[in-house]
């Protein structure tokens, strides 16, 4: 540890929309000279190799992942787990506590800050014993934390408990968002008072809230009235927006086309069938790392593309080692052969930065996972809202109602949509009255974005900000050191 390369650890919550934007940002502090740990599982070992052939100087602190009886043997990520995996993921990384607080005492030159997901709030209490501080990584934006942290810190309850439509109105966060009881996050509505595992996942969130400072993957002009929300909220302004964080080198078709995963139509392929198609023309359809279709969801998706005459890539999963029946994942058999040559096939996973950044596509159906959010906004494409689970009806609401860049085209993560209707919005997506209004609502917002990581922009101002503070606190914890 020294002044100008104060020392941190990185501790990543092992999903692929948790990781990604973590590491990306990691690059970037190692780019303004922050020395890096970063902590993984050895199954996840393999997923930091292009952030650490970019950056030899990334030490990697690699811990054996605990046992848990509900995440089979071998699997360490929630990508391999359906959806409700990550509760068990989140409690049971909780038990790396006691093994990072013996590898800080017996490291010659321990890291001074934590630095980790907002699923890890047990972190706060680590660097609390050790007198260091801690900061949340925000992978979801500001809207959606905001309203985590007043549910988390409230506990509001269904006045009747099998109403699911109940509407949670938040009075204090700007524009007073409210939902249904179905669409708040689902590890808040699973909370069971006196389980230990919810009272786990509570206390994370509630040292969340207490952690000296957040650092969040949005920027200003997006979350302007939330973040400021956030600041009075916490009574502080350790409030960070550095966002987008891009993937380094993402013009480099090698080194993108597998990010995060490997495609089953190699990137180059892709790209080369995107050329061919005319400019915003191409619907592009992925539901992020963890939603699997149902088999009835997929018939009437591919139903309503056929039947929409639209461009599309499809991007979907297959079930995965977690999903207990065969009724996921699988793409009717005459749909291939039917839309050939109008639509493209990528199963399990795509390149998605490079096919959003392509001049061809017109439009995303995305479930509004964070990370889709911010890489459409960076590409100017306009979206089609399907929010399934987690953050994803506030990132809908802020792109439709908000910032109109987006129209809504079905909700919920079990909700089979009418192929009719969906055939008519993707058609609209590309050709309808609106979409030339939309399209140049979301270029500004494009443009917006990428002055705001330029030298002089917000975000880039706020990772200078925030590493200075990273530099300040080494230089207290070091003279501090020297002095005892
Ligand atoms: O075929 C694919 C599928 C995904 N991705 C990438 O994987 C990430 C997916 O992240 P995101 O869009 O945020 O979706 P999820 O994987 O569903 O992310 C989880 O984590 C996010 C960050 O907290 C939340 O906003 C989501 O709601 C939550 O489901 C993005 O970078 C995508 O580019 C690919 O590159 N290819």
């Amino acid at each position: 540890m020294s002044e100008n390369h104060p020392h941190v650890l990185i501790f990543p919550y092992p999903a692929q929309g948790h990781m990604l934007p973590l590491l990306d940002f990691t690059h970037q502090l190692v780019n303004n000279g922050v020395a890096i740990t970063i902590l993984v599982t050895p199954k996840n070992l393999p997923i930091l190799d292009p952030l650490l052939s970019r950056n030899p100087s990334i030490k990697n602190l690699v811990l054996p992942f605990p046992s848990h009886p509900s995440i089979p043997a071998g699997v360490e990520n929630v990508k391999d787990l359906p959806a409700n995996g990550f509760r068990s993921m989140m409690y049971n990384l909780g038990k790396l506590r006691d093994p990072i607080l013996e590898w800080f005492r017996n490291h010659p030159s321990p890291p001074s800050a934590i630095i980790s997901d907002m699923f890890l709030g047990f972190t706060h209490e680590i660097a609390t014993q050790l007198g260091i501080r801690r900061y949340v990584f925000s992978t979801s934006g500001a809207l959606a934390l905001s309203v985590v942290y007043s549910l988390w810190r409230e506990m509001p309850k269904r006045k009747d408990p099998n109403d699911e439509n109940e509407n949670f109105h938040f009075p204090n966060i700007p524009n007073s968002p409210k939902f249904p009881f179905w669409q708040l996050s689902p590890i808040y509505r699973s909370y069971v008072e006196g389980d230990p595992s919810s009272e786990f996942i509570r206390e994370c969130y509630l040292a969340n809230i207490a952690s000296h400072g957040i650092v969040f993957n949005t920027f200003m002009e997006l979350e302007n009235v939330y973040l400021d929300h956030l600041m009075k909220d916490l009574g502080h302004n350790r409030v960070w927006s550095v966002g987008p964080v891009l993937p380094p080198g993402e013009d480099d078709v090698s080194g993108q086309s597998n990010r995060g995963g490997s495609s089953s139509v190699l990137a180059s392929e892709i790209l080369a069938w995107l050329d061919k198609c005319e400019d915003h023309s191409v619907v592009y359809v992925c539901f992020g790392s963890q939603a699997v279709l149902t088999n009835k969801q997929m018939e009437e998706l591919a139903i309503a593309l056929d039947k929409s005459g639209v461009k599309f890539i499809l991007s979907a999963k297959r079930a995965t080692k977690g999903h207990a029946s065969n009724d996921y994942g699988v793409i009717p058999s005459w749909f291939e052969e039917k839309v050939a040559g109008r639509g493209l096939i990528v199963r399990d996973w795509s390149p998605q930065v490079l096919i959003l950044k392509h001049q061809a596509i017109g439009a995303f159906l995305t479930h509004c996972g964070w990370n889709s959010t911010l890489e459409s906004l960076i590409a100017g494409v306009p979206m089609l809202t399907w929010p399934m689970g987690a953050d994803q009806f506030a990132n809908a609401n802020l792109l439709v109602d908000e910032h109109e860049v987006a129209i809504r085209a079905c909700e919920g993560a079990q909700t089979v949509p009418n192929s009719d209707e969906l055939a008519n919005l993707l058609a609209e997506a590309v050709q309808g009255n609106n979409v030339e209004e939309r399209r140049l609502r979301a270029s500004e917002l494009r443009k917006v974005a990428i002055n705001g990581i330029k030298e002089g922009g917000n975000s880039f101002k706020d990772l200078a900000a925030f590493v200075k503070k990273l530099r300040e606190e080494a230089t207290k914890i070091e003279t501090k050191f020297l002095g005892n």
